[in-house]
Order: C-alpha cells, then sequence, then structure tokens
C-alpha cells in the first residue's frame, strides 16, 4: 500500500511534470487564475486610492503585476528606454502575440497611460474589473461606427488631461511569424490628439510559446520601444500614409529581432 502511494505522490507528478502538454496547461490555467486573485486584491487598493475608475489606477495594477514573468520563467530585456522619455499626451501601438503580452505591457507602461481594448474583456471577471478601474477604454470590434466615436472621444480626453492610450494596431492576437496589417484608429487616435506615435515591438514569442505545439517553456522577449513618429499637423488624409509608415518600420524591427516568418501560404499583405 506505502509503495502505491510512493509512486501517486512522486512518479506521477514527476511524469506530468516532464509532459510539456501538462507544463503548457499548468502554466496557463495559473496565469489566469493567479491574475484573478491579483485582481481580487487590486479592486479595493484602486477603490481606496481613487474612489473608483481612474488612471492613476494603472500605477497598482503596474506594481502587482510585475512579479509575474517569475512563475512562469519569463524574462524581459528593453531596449530604447529614451523613446518612453516624452512629456504630455502620446499613442503607444505594439504587436499582439498573445495574453502575456500584458506582462511585457506592464515592464514599460509609463504613467498615466491606459489601453484600447475589445469590450468583451469588463466580462473577464476580476480581470475585467480592473481593466475598467484602471480606466481602459472598451470598443465594439464588430461596430466600426461606435468604436470611431468611442475612440474620438477617448483622443479628446487624452488632449484634456494629458493621458497616453496603449493600442494593438493588428486588432486581435497573432502568432503567425509576422505582423497583421495595422487597422487604421489607432492612427486616426493620434491624429485626432496630434499626439505623437511611439511603437513598440515584442521579438516573437515562437522559442518558447506555442499553442498549437502546446509549449509553454522559459523565455526571454526583447521590447524594441522605437523613436516616436510625429502627427503634428495632419489630417484624416495622412492616416493611410501613417499606418504604412509604422507597419512598415514595426514590421522591419520585427523580423530583425525574431528571425523570418515560418513560410506562410499567401505571405503577408499590408492592408
Ligand atoms: C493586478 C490586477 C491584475 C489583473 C489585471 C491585469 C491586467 C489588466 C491591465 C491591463 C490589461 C490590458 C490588456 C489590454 C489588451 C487588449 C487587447 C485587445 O483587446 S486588442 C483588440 C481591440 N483593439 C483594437 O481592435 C484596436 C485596433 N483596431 C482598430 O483600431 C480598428 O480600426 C477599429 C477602430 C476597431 C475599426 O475596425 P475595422 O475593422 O472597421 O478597421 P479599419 O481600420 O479597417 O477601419 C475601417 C474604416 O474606418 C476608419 N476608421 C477607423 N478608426 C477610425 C477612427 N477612430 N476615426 C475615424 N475613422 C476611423 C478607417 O480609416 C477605415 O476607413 P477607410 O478604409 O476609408 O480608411
Ligand atoms: C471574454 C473574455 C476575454 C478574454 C480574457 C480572458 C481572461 C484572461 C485572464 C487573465 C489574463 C490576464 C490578462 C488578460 C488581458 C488579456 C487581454 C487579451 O489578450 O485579450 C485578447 C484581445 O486582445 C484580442 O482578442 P482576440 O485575439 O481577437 O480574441
Amino acid at each position: 500500500m506505502d509503495a502505491l502511494w510512493m509512486v501517486l505522490l512522486l512518479v506521477v507528478p514527476a511524469l506530468l511534470l516532464t509532459s510539456s502538454t501538462f507544463v503548457f496547461y499548468f502554466k496557463k490555467c495559473f496565469y489566469v487564475g493567479y491574475m484573478m486573485i491579483l485582481g481580487i486584491v487590486a479592486m479595493p487598493l484602486c477603490i481606496l486610492k481613487s474612489g473608483g475608475r481612474d488612471i492613476e489606477n494603472m500605477r497598482i495594477i503596474r506594481n502587482l503585476v510585475r512579479h509575474v514573468k517569475y512563475f512562469l520563467g519569463l524574462r524581459f530585456e528593453v531596449s530604447g528606454w529614451e523613446h518612453l522619455q516624452t512629456e504630455g499626451p502620446y499613442v503607444i501601438i505594439s504587436n499582439h502575440q498573445s495574453s502575456l503580452d500584458v506582462l511585457g505591457m506592464m515592464e514599460v507602461l509609463p504613467d498615466r497611460c491606459s489601453m484600447i481594448a475589445k469590450k468583451e474583456l469588463i466580462y473577464a471577471g476580476t480581470v475585467g474589473m480592473v481593466c475598467w478601474l484602471g480606466g481602459i477604454v472598451f470598443i465594439n470590434r464588430k461596430k466600426t461606427s461606435d468604436a470611431k466615436s468611442v475612440m474620438a472621444d477617448a483622443a479628446k480626453t487624452m488632449q484634456d488631461e494629458k493621458i497616453r492610450l496603449w493600442v494593438f494596431p493588428e486588432g486581435t492576437r497573432n502568432q503567425k511569424g509576422d505582423l497583421l496589417p495595422f487597422k487604421k484608429g489607432a492612427f486616426h487616435l493620434a491624429v485626432q490628439a496630434q499626439a505623437p506615435i511611439i511603437p513598440i515591438v515584442f521579438s516573437s514569442y515562437r522559442s518558447f510559446y506555442l499553442t498549437k505545439e502546446k509549449e509553454f517553456k522559459s523565455g526571454s522577449i526583447t521590447l524594441k520601444i522605437l523613436p516616436k513618429i510625429e502627427t503634428k499637423g495632419l489630417t484624416t488624409d495622412d492616416v493611410a500614409t501613417l499606418t504604412d509608415q509604422a507597419y512598415d518600420i514595426m514590421r522591419s524591427a520585427f523580423l530583425e529581432m525574431s528571425g523570418p516568418a515560418p513560410l506562410l501560404s499567401n505571405g503577408p499583405s499590408k492592408h
């Protein structure tokens, strides 16, 4: 009987830990569960500090989230810090590979900076509530006219309250080894707010995180903060060119940092 318990208590966990599929699901569940728990901690702190929804709550969220990388075996290396030393409002744009991007965002998140996110995120339990408390701007991606009007209001708030917003111009998560064509909302936002755009490129996760293959190993991520792109004096007519300019700069940096994309059936296209 004792021997049977020994097998159950030692051998079975040891076998499970050597299974990469088990480690993948374990780390994913841990990440979601732990973020939900951090959400429970963050909610009262945010309410006590600011009394409700306030961009200043992002400082609390940033401080609470920054240690999570250690549990998942992730390391971040950041270059180009000097490009974030910009006064006043700006729009940060970055590529979007996974919900793990939140950990990288919290490594570099400047003060008075929140995000644009899909409206469904508000229903993600305590994480959703914390996103609301942190001043995240929720958009309905299925209704462009609604999203445009929410973003126009956000542009005004950026100017009036001197805030920064982080947008994922790909509009969805993408692990294809190349950037998706950019949506235009981030660029309209920057032009409407007459605020510069600061691109940040996350290196590819494919050396340690593969969703199809169910692999989640330890790994290192490089975040490259690129020089700002000015928008002063630009108008709606310049948005398409601005979008192409940002896409080209970020794609070159992404491919340089991550190696060439794996072969795609049709190759990337711009818009
Ligand atoms: C301690 C606590 C722990 C717990 C909590 C932990 C962490 C919490 C904190 C932080 C977590 C935050 C995580 C946030 C991540 C969220 C990530 C996302 O949700 S990504 C998905 C949502 N984001 C986006 O979709 C942004 C990008 N999309 C766009 O910008 C789109 O353009 C759009 C506005 C949604 C519209 O979509 P559409 O498909 O119609 O896109 P097009 O770009 O093709 O546009 C069509 C047409 O409209 C014109 N257009 C677009 N936007 C505007 C605008 N703002 N104003 C005017 N016109 C606009 C565009 O030019 C096109 O017209 P045309 O072709 O003639 O040029
Ligand atoms: C309706 C639920 C929305 C999903 C959120 C699941 C809850 C995850 C819980 C903890 C993870 C911690 C931080 C979560 C923030 C991640 C936000 C995110 O990455 O959303 C995905 C969105 O960018 C694009 O969505 P799609 O790729 O188009 O789909």
